[in-house]
């Protein structure tokens, strides 16, 4: 494994870095423990407190007790304290940065824009907790009034992954506690430690004891079963593959469960004739290599138009050369490791399988002489429709180019996936830009940009990518109630 660089943190407040379970809003420290390492150098950051399904159980219980008093607060109120964790979290972006990165891998300046990409969902929710509205509905008799309730649903349950530790909860949380829910929130196994400082924040914020509840652990099934099946848990919000989503649905059925699911994405990125090349190269390459290609969104077809394929295909690989791979620490870089061995291993059998099936490798295509986690940023040309790279969302960074005569022939290529999350295309011509938009199947799509997230927008997908939306004025909907009042009797 690489040389040693990140063995302890330096942290302006260490005591952000946080290794015990955050339960009624107690630090509990658990017997069984289990370690953190940084993706980069496989060094050991901390041993975590390990909270099994008991531990889950009267968590839950403690939550629900919570719930009550939380709700009854005024929506201005619960408004305050998130607006409070907003600031507190930007005062120490850093060390949440420098955090983020020692256990995901990624570069500092990125883990910090993730921090801030995080706080935008708890300023954006502080201020829409103002603002659940209900509605009056004129009676459909002389002597009746009939007005709509929003409520809270009450405990949520949220399981959330690696790729964003910090941000995944925080657009789950954000709306949750402001309009009164409670939150039992469970990391995933290998980037806990952004969640435990999250909770060393809200509790500054003065979140109320039980409201918001931190439980790492590595049993992530038997945790995720107690969750669906409890039923003092109202909802289920989680962020991952399509095959853990599945299994999940299947849980909560058993109490009707309501579900919020962001799951896997296989996006296509379409480049027409009449597009800016140079703008469609900057904006795949923000699709594509975010994050080391390890997001939800990112490009994983890029679909050139014949026209134009060459100079696209040519400018990217040029392009690519920029992209400096190395620890997340180190100055300029760029690009970090992939997660574990087993991401190399799926990036590796793609390349392959494109090449063995005659794809070219223009860029990259091998890990990185660093060792290690680490890929060259690669790019493949000559790819075609029997390629694993066109069914299967690689979750690595690999543009696979593919080329393409006619406008509806790559529309329904780019539809051709049980997935519908996020699409790109660029094209400067107006007509073209709404048919392509409006037939696209995805729940989200960037014209002439690579990057469409934002806590203003609804974040979500269709088909296999999941149910509901997060962010924006929608994004409290999935975490409240709808009741009507019928009165009687006003003569
Ligand atoms: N739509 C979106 O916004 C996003 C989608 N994704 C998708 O997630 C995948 C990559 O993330 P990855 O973390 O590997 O996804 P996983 O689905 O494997 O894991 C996501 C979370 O689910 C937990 N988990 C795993 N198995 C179970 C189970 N049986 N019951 C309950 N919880 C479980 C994991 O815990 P543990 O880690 O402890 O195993 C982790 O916390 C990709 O497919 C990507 O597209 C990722 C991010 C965003
Ligand atoms: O992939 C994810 O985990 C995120 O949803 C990506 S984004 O919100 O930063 O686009």
């Amino acid at each position: 494994m690489l040389d040693t660089k990140v063995t302890k943190l330096e942290l302006k407040d260490p005591s952000l870095l946080e290794t015990r379970a955050y339960i009624n809003g107690a630090w509990v420290e658990g017997e069984a423990t289990f370690p953190v390492h940084n993706p980069a150098t496989g060094d050991l950051i901390a041993n975590v407190t390990d909270i099994d399904i008991e531990g889950t159980r009267q968590t839950i219980d403690v939550a629900y007790a919570a719930k009550k008093e939380w709700a009854a607060q005024t929506g201005k109120e619960r408004g305050a304290i998130l607006r409070k964790w907003f600031d507190l979290m930007v005062e120490n972006a850093d060390d949440l940065a420098t955090i983020l990165t020692a256990e995901m891998g990624k570069p500092w300046a990125e883990a910090r824009g993730e921090i801030l990409y995080g706080a935008s969902f708890i300023e954006w929710f502080a201020e829409e907790a103002k603002r659940i509205y209900g509605d009056v509905i004129p009676g459909h008799q002389r002597d009746k009034r009939i007005v709509v309730l929003k409520q809270p649903v009450g405990v949520v349950g949220s399981i959330t992954p690696w790729n964003f530790p910090n941000a995944m909860i925080a657009r789950k949380v954000g709306p949750a506690l402001a309009v009164g829910c409670t939150f039992v929130a469970r990391p995933a196994t290998l980037t806990p430690l952004s969640a435990l400082a999250m909770a060393v924040l809200g509790e500054r914020a003065g979140i109320p004891a039980g409201v918001l509840n931190v439980i790492p652990g590595t049993d992530s099934s038997g945790v995720g079963n107690e969750l669906c099946t409890n039923d003092k848990v109202a909802k289920i919000t989680f962020t991952g593959s399509t095959r853990v989503g599945q299994i999940l649905m299947r849980q909560a059925a058993g109490t009707i469960k309501k579900m919020s699911l962001e799951l896997g994405g296989n996006a296509p990125f379409i480049v027409f004739d009449d597009a800016d090349v140079d703008a469609a190269v900057d904006g795949a390459m923000i699709a594509k290599f975010r994050n080391n290609g390890q997001t939800c969104v990112c490009a994983n077809r890029i679909y050139v138009q014949a026209g134009v394929y060459d100079e696209f295909a040519a400018k990217l690989a040029e392009k690519t050369k920029d992209l400096n791979v190395g620890n997340g620490f180190g100055d300029g870089i760029t690009t970090g490791p992939l997660i574990n061995d087993a991401a190399v291993a799926k990036v590796e059998e793609h390349i392959s399988d494109a090449v063995s099936k005659g794809a070219t490798v223009t860029m990259g295509g091998k890990r990185s002489d660093l060792g290690g986690t680490f890929f060259e940023p690669t790019v493949l040309t000559g790819v075609t429709r029997d390629m694993v790279v066109a069914k299967d969302e690689t979750f690595g960074p690999v543009a696979p180019l593919f080329k393409f005569e006619e406008e509806d022939d790559v529309v329904a290529m780019a539809n051709d996936s049980e997935f519908g999350l996020a699409s790109y295309f660029y094209s400067r011509d107006l007509a073209r830009v709404w048919r392509v938009a409006e037939a696209l199947e995805s729940g989200m799509v960037g014209v002439n940009t690579g990057l469409i997230s934002t806590e203003v927008a609804p974040f979500g997908g269709v088909k296999q990518s999941g149910l509901g939306r997060e962010g924006s004025k929608y994004g409290t909907e999935d975490f409240l109630e709808m009741k009507y009042l019928c009165m009687g009797e006003i003569q």
